[in-house]
């Protein structure tokens, strides 16, 4: 297998940035068409429109043959046995429209998705916001950037110790849909632990991820179900920003490690050397 080092990394984002913009185009071609897509559902009730599937082709067509031998995952492809996948050393994961609740209620608020999995980690991701035109990127040994349309500028993970000095609150993000009474109560055992006003920002999609990523909120405990392709690619940026992503088990979360695509619930961390494991 070809080496995944910064070079090769950065060669691939030559390829990744045009990519994941056309495939935010296609998706912004039917958010912005007169008439309201249909949306059907799928097996599991989330929902499913043509700009899902209209992502999915662009990507999968032009990741392919990006790499030799490293197969594509989509949410919108059918998923392989785990006795063919799970022999997968590297494969390209994405979701072409996450946030499809959001596309649907039109708050922009949803993102294109692309991760490189090595060996179970990620090691390189890309979340696009085709409403704002923002690309947020990262990887082990190319940092973490944000592209809001002025070219990349670094990004990263704050310290709650530098949030309480700028005399901001802790920020905890919630998901619009899922989760909210447990993010709550763990909203008032942090109040009265810190004895400090925790913020709490909602936010679809991946986004939420890229909040931590980008130093403003501190974390985003998960604790409703998601798939792997949710949360790959932001994970690879909250890493390369300096956060991590841990399981309930407070371990790092890993990709393709069993036979159902479901990941545990997560908590994303922005600083590491706080005692949140005490709190949570
Ligand atoms: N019961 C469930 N099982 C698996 N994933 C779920 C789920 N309920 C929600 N999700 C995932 O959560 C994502 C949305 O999260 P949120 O509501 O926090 O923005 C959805 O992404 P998609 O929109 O790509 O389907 C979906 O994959
Ligand atoms: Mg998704």
């Amino acid at each position: 297998m070809q080496p995944l080092d910064a070079a090769a990394k950065a060669q691939l984002l030559t390829h990744l940035t045009p990519l994941i913009r056309q495939a935010g185009d296609a998706i912004l071609a039917v958010y912005n068409h007169a008439d309201a897509p249909e949306v059907s559902h799928k097996h599991d009730s989330s929902p499913l429109t043509e700009a899902d599937l209209a992502a999915h082709r662009i990507l999968v067509a032009g990741l392919t043959p990006l790499l030799a031998d490293v197969p594509v995952l989509s949410e919108e492809s059918k998923l392989p046995d785990y006795e063919v996948r799970g022999s997968w050393h590297r494969y390209w994961l994405i979701d072409p429209l996450d946030g499809t609740k959001e596309f649907v209620n039109r708050n922009g608020e949803f993102t294109v998705n692309i991760a490189l999995i090595n060996e179970g980690v990620p090691v390189l991701g890309l979340v696009y916001v085709p409403v704002k035109n923002v690309l947020y990127l990262g990887g082990r040994g190319i940092g973490a950037h944000k592209d809001a349309g002025n070219g990349p500028q670094a990004i990263q993970c704050r310290t709650v110790k530098s949030a309480l000095a700028a005399g901001e609150s802790i920020a905890l993000v919630a998901s619009r849909n899922h989760g909210a009474d447990a993010v709550d109560r763990l909203m008032q055992r942090l109040e009265k632990e810190t004895g400090k006003p925790v913020l709490t920002r909602n936010m679809g999609s991946s986004l939420k991820l890229c909040l931590v990523a980008e130093g403003l909120a501190d974390l985003y405990p998960r604790l409703a179900p998601t798939s792997e392709w949710d949360t790959a690619a932001a994970q690879a940026i909250v890493e390369a920003a300096g956060g991590v992503v841990l399981d309930d088990d407070f371990k790092v979360l890993r990709y393709n490690q069993k036979d159902d695509i479901l990941n545990p619930f997560f908590y994303v961390i922005g600083d590491t050397s706080y005692p949140w494991q005490e709190l949570l």
